[in-house]
This record gives structure tokens, sequence and C-alpha cells, in this order.
């Protein structure tokens, strides 16, 4: 489609017979496959340089999926038999590149959507995309998948930018590789989803002596019940029970499998785990072998 252009001051429009996709993450992916098996045409832009940018760039080398991996493939194509229950970050970006072969999509890269408006008059969205080099186009569509995902950007603690006089190394998450450079350190870690935990973990197996500060209460889960995704478990639970009840459940046998979280400084929030995700969107911990290290003080947890 040749762009259009109706005055010098807008950028070129160009209308897309099709729903327009912001973003080539898994979800981004996942909706572009779906409707390409459906022959829908679409337009799928991503503002980096290739897929799943935050998979390949903004995350630490000992990644690997939480949850087991017939819960975390994508749509149409299950990952390979050959990999674990839990595979690697690699084994998972792997499996995004084949599936993005598959399907045959070639998401426009270093495109980046500036503004997404719906136009009630003209009953489509206009969506604005600079485009590296090339300026900006204003795409057209009744359709907008905004697949952006929760975590693209890093969120720096108003804390952490308030330690101005603290000149040792500090780095977010998202840069964060290895605890190899902090051998032999003391290490202050910020925050307790599976982030921080996993940092700490981390750190402890390269010799260095994480604290973790915890300033709300968290949910530590065990991965598994009784050889069961924790996370399969209760979203088949859900199927059947009411939330409460589910939450119940799972603090329970958290309760019994990990003992009293509370006595570490892990203090567990009011509301349970699935009803805090759904009202506040924060993820419960699933315990991969942190807690071992805070009963036994080699990770050592500080209140806020
Ligand atoms: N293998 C996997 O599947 C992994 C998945 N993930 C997922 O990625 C997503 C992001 O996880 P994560 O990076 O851990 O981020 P989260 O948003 O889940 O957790 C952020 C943590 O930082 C704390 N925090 C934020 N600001 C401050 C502050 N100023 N002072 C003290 N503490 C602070 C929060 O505490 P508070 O509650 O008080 O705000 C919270 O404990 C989640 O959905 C997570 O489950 C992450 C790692 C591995
Ligand atoms: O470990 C992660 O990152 C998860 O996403 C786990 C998770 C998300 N929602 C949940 C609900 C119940 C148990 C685990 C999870």
């Amino acid at each position: 489609m040749a762009p259009t252009t109706n005055d010098e001051s807008t950028p070129p429009r160009v209308a897309i017979p099709g729903p327009i996709i912001i973003g080539a993450g898994p979800s981004g992916l996942a909706v572009a496959a779906s409707l390409q098996r459906l022959s829908v045409p679409f337009l799928l832009i991503e503002r980096s340089d290739s897929i799943a940018h935050l998979w390949n760039h903004q995350t630490y080398n000992r990644l690997s999926l939480h949850l087991p991996k017939h819960l975390c493939h994508l749509p149409h194509l299950p990952m390979p038999k050959t990999f674990p229950t839990y595979p690697t970050k690699s084994q998972f970006m792997s499996y995004l590149l084949s599936y993005t072969q598959s399907f045959s999509l070639k998401p426009i890269f270093n495109s980046t959507a500036v503004s997404a408006r719906f136009d009630p008059v003209g009953v489509v969205w206009r969506v604005v995309v600079a485009r590296a080099g090339a300026g900006e186009v204003e795409y057209e569509s009744r359709w907008l998948v905004v697949a952006t995902g929760e975590n693209a950007e890093p969120v720096v603690a108003a804390e952490e930018q308030a330690m101005g006089g603290f000149d040792g190394k500090k780095v977010h998450s998202a840069e964060y590789r290895t605890g190899e450079e902090f051998k032999g350190e003391r290490v202050l870690v910020i925050g307790c989803g599976n982030s921080g935990m996993e940092l700490c973990l981390d750190l402890v197996e390269h010799g260095a002596t994480p604290f973790m500060v915890v300033r709300s209460g968290v949910h530590v889960l065990p991965r598994e019940i009784l050889g069961i995704s924790t996370f399969g478990l209760a979203m088949n639970m859900l199927k059947w029970l009411p939330m409460k009840m589910v939450d119940r459940f799972l603090v329970m046998v958290a309760k019994i499998m990990l003992g009293d979280t509370d006595k570490y400084g892990l203090k567990r929030p009011r509301l349970g785990p699935l009803e805090l995700k759904k009202t506040t969107g924060k993820t419960p911990v699933l315990d991969i072998g942190t807690l071992s290290f805070i009963k036994t003080g080699k990770i050592k947890v500080l209140l806020q």
C-alpha cells in the first residue's frame, strides 16, 4: 500500500485491512500467528530490532521458565519434546524464533508506536509509528492489539534515585546478568518478587552475600505440589472453586511445604496470592531454592 499524505505537517497515512499489533514479544507473536492461520491480514510492529526483546536483552543468565512448558507454549505449536519441563531462557528464545519462522511472521522492526487514538468519526484507530531512519507514518485500522508487555520498562524506585551518595555499583534487574562480578561482595537487593528472589539465589551461588529488602508482604509458594505445577493446579481448581477457597488451599499447602515464611521476614499479605494478583497485579513468588538460603541466613532479609 502506498502511503497517502494529507498535508505536509501530518505523517503519511496507511490503511491496514486487518488488526495492528504493537509488540513482537510472545503475546504479539501469538496473536499474529493465530491471525496468519486464518489468513487474516495484520501489521505487526516492534520497536526493537528483534523479537522478544525483554527475554533476549533484559533478563539474567540463569533465567528459566518458572511454569512448566505445557502451560507456556504459544497457540498452535507446542515446545519441542526434547525441552526440559522448565526450559531455559535460550531454549525459550529458540522456540520463539522457530515459532516466528513456522508461521512466516515478519514483524516490522525498529518501529515504535508513539501514539494511538481512536477516531470516532472514521471509526478507526490511528497509530502513529516512528520508524528508525524513515520518519513517521500513521497506520489506521479498525482493530488495535497492544502487546507491549507488563515489564518492558525498568522501574527505578524513588529510593534508588535518591541514593545519590552511594558510589558503589548499581544495576537494575534488567541489566543484571550474573553474580560472577559480585563474588565476595555484600549486595543490597531491592525487591522480593520473582526477580529479586532469584537474583539473591544467583548471588549466593556466586559467593556474594545478598541482603534483600522486603517492603510489603510477599506470597512465596512452592513451584510444584506433589509433582504438579502449583500454577496449573490453581488454574484448574479455579474452574470449580471460588478464588478465596483456592487461595486458602495454596496458603495452607505453602505453609506445610515451606514453613511459616513470616518468621523470616517474608510477611504474607492479607489477601491471598490469586486475589492479590487479580487486584494489584503482584505475582506470587514460586520458590526455586532461595527460601532455603534465607532460612540458613545466607540471604539476609531486611524489613523496611
Ligand atoms: N522465571 C520466571 O518465570 C520469572 C518471572 N518473573 C515475572 O516477571 C514479572 C516481574 O517480576 P519482578 O521483576 O520480580 O517485579 P515485581 O513487580 O513482581 O516485584 C517488584 C518488587 O520490588 C519491590 N519494590 C519496588 N519498589 C520498591 C522500593 N522502592 N523499595 C522496596 N521494594 C520495592 C516490590 O515491593 P512491593 O510489593 O512493596 O511494591 C516487589 O517486591 C513478574 O510477573 C514475575 O513473576 C520474574 C522473574 C523470573
Ligand atoms: O513465577 C512467575 O513468574 C509466575 O508468573 C507465577 C504465577 C503467576 N500467577 C500465579 C498464580 C499462582 C501461582 C503462580 C503464579
